[in-house]
């Protein structure tokens, strides 16, 4: 191709060319019209002669994305003179350009959750058709023109490839052959990018990972800030860099979501299918958690107070709050949660001290006349006060942290050891289903439940860990690996030894501080063994 400026046409096939749109590494994209429609299409317009001939590709995988949610309609396709060209459904900017434009450093939670709830949901589309799409970037998810303009929609399928062979229907196979990095610098995962890793579904995910926390970091991700590098040498710095970023210090001072969600796609093997629903849900719950809609509606400008208005999957009131008392929607579910655990209710036990009088039906703390006049009962209307950690209500799924808070409150609840042992069984049971191996906040809240309650439930603890963003990182000073595994393991053959509940508890609380320093904050099988012993001592102390 010679280096000349591209000279493009007025009209191409039937198409009259109006304003370029965009334009890309080897091409570019105008507005057209059909003379004899009258139909409006995005024209994408490449010379034959490029090195790079996308829009072959392209036009090989639209048919496979035909009718799907958030996929563009292929309209016309062809060859006219020296040009190759995809007449696509006209769509309106790019999540790029629409995040320049805001002038923001950050981008608000609510649309981020919103754009991963989407495009996981694209991600699974494609996949599910065989397809990845391998070029994961703000300036490739378009929104949709009104009334689609809530719709995020993928485009620009040139690096796109079959990860289901059609002719075998098998999964293409992994190899240690060296290849050419094909994505972008900013978002590709390392084991493409960096590694040089066979490119699976997992990569798609980790990249939409990547794109998520670079929209909430301040100023983006840190090798995203010099520009696209110039030279093989600041490619390589660049890459080394994105290869060092531990996910802890990428998403320090974010929900704790998207380093899981990160840690999840690296963790996937080259074959595995990523699971979409949970992550989706996962969103969807930390949106709510925030006090945002739970629709995926991806409304911009970004509204100063999500309304009923802006998604047609209204707010589902959390919480269920008495008739008597003033009706208000809490602006933080979950600091509210983590404070009633905190209650002095005056009449709890400490198990250890128990006595005969122990068994007596005892006074529950939630009747109305007994309680500080500050506090608001709270019950999500589906939990038997004497079960403990309720079933979701028929037709919901219920999230990890949804099941973690109702164990931490059934922990706060229990009579006597027996109950105690069946609560942190199940307690163990949740974080092995779960496919994250990080201990969420939530997960911390379990344990300071459990520490309290086997301590002295009438006195307020110091949280286990109180924070996300950053204040305890001083008290987390990392510690090595080595350090944590063996405390690991002395607690996990020490808890059997345990005397009585104090000692447990102080078992306890140093099992929440070691995880609490460790990078990453991992249950490991040491960390499992110590929770699953410790339930088979609270049987025998019972
Ligand atoms: N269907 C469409 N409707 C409206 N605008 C579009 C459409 N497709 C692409 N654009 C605009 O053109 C820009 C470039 O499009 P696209 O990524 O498909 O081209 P490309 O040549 O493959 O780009 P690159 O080389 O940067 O990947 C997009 O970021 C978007 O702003």
């Amino acid at each position: 191709m010679s280096d000349q400026p591209i000279r493009y046409p007025q009209v191409i096939s039937q198409w009259w060319l109006e304003e370029k749109l965009g334009s890309g590494f080897s091409g570019a994209i105008f507005r057209a019209v059909n003379l004899h429609t009258h139909q409006v299409a995005a024209l994408k317009l490449q010379p034959t002669d490029v090195d790079c001939p996308t829009n072959r590709y392209e036009r090989y995988f639209y048919p496979a994305l035909q009718g799907g949610l958030g996929m563009p309609t292929l309209w016309a396709a062809g060859v006219e003179g020296e040009f190759d060209y995809l007449a696509i459904e006209l769509l309106g900017p790019s999540l790029d350009s629409l995040f320049r434009r805001s002038g923001k450093n950050v981008m608000d939670l609510r649309s981020v959750c919103c754009i991963a709830m989407q495009v996981i949901s694209r991600l699974e589309l494609m996949h599910s058709r065989g397809l990845l799409h391998r070029d994961i970037q703000l300036g490739n998810c378009v929104i949709g023109l009104p009334p689609n303009d809530q719709l995020i929609y993928m485009i620009d399928f040139g690096f796109s490839k079959f990860y289901i062979d059609p002719q075998t229907n098998r999964h293409i196979p992994d190899s240690n052959a060296k290849r050419d990095f094909i994505g972008n610098y900013w978002f590709t995962s390392v084991g493409v990018h960096c590694r040089g890793k066979v490119p699976s579904r997992r990569d798609d995910m980790e990249a939409l990972a990547l794109m998520l926390i670079h929209l909430l970091t301040p100023g983006g991700l840190s090798w995203t800030r010099n520009g696209v590098p110039k030279s093989d040498t600041a490619h390589e710095r660049l890459k080394r860099e994105k290869r060092n970023a531990r996910p802890e210090d990428l998403c320090k001072g974010i929900p704790a979501e998207f380093e899981e969600f990160l840690r999840y796609c690296r963790r996937l093997k080259f074959m595995d299918k990523p699971d979409y629903a949970y992550w989706r849900d996962e969103f969807r719950e930390l949106a709510k958690e925030s006090g945002f809609p739970t629709g995926d509606a991806f409304v911009w400008p970004p509204p100063e107070r999500a309304t009923k208005s802006d998604t047609d999957c209204p707010i589902q009131p959390p919480l269920h709050v008495p008739s008597k008392l003033p009706r208000a929607v809490p602006p933080n579910v979950d600091g509210i949660l983590h404070d009633l655990a905190n209650l002095q209710l005056g009449d709890r036990r400490v198990l250890g001290e128990r006595n005969a009088d122990a068994n007596k039906p005892r006074g529950h703390g939630h009747a109305a006349g007994r309680l500080p006049s500050n506090v608001i009962i709270i019950s999500d209307g589906d939990e038997d006060e004497n079960t403990g950690p309720a079933k979701p209500p028929s037709g919901t799924r219920m999230t990890k942290a949804m099941h973690l808070t109702k164990i931490a409150r059934a922990i706060n609840d229990v009579h006597d050891n027996g109950h105690l042992a069946t609560v942190v069984g199940e307690f163990v049971d949740l974080l092995h289903a779960s496919r994250s191996r990080t201990l969420t906040k939530e997960g911390f809240a379990v344990l300071d439940a459990l520490y309290k309650q086997l301590a002295d439930p009438s006195v307020y603890i110091q949280p286990l860990r109180t924070s996300r963003s950053g204040e305890d990182e001083q008290a987390r000073a990392p510690e090595s690996r080595y350090v944590k595994m063996n405390k690991l393991l002395q607690l996990r053959t020490g808890v059997a030894q345990a005397a009585d509940n104090r000692t447990l508890a102080r078992m306890v609380a140093e099992f929440g501080a070691v995880i609490n320093k460790s990078n990453g904050r991992t249950i490991t099988k040491d960390a499992f063994g110590f929770l699953e012993n410790l339930a088979d001592r609270l049987r025998t102390l019972a």
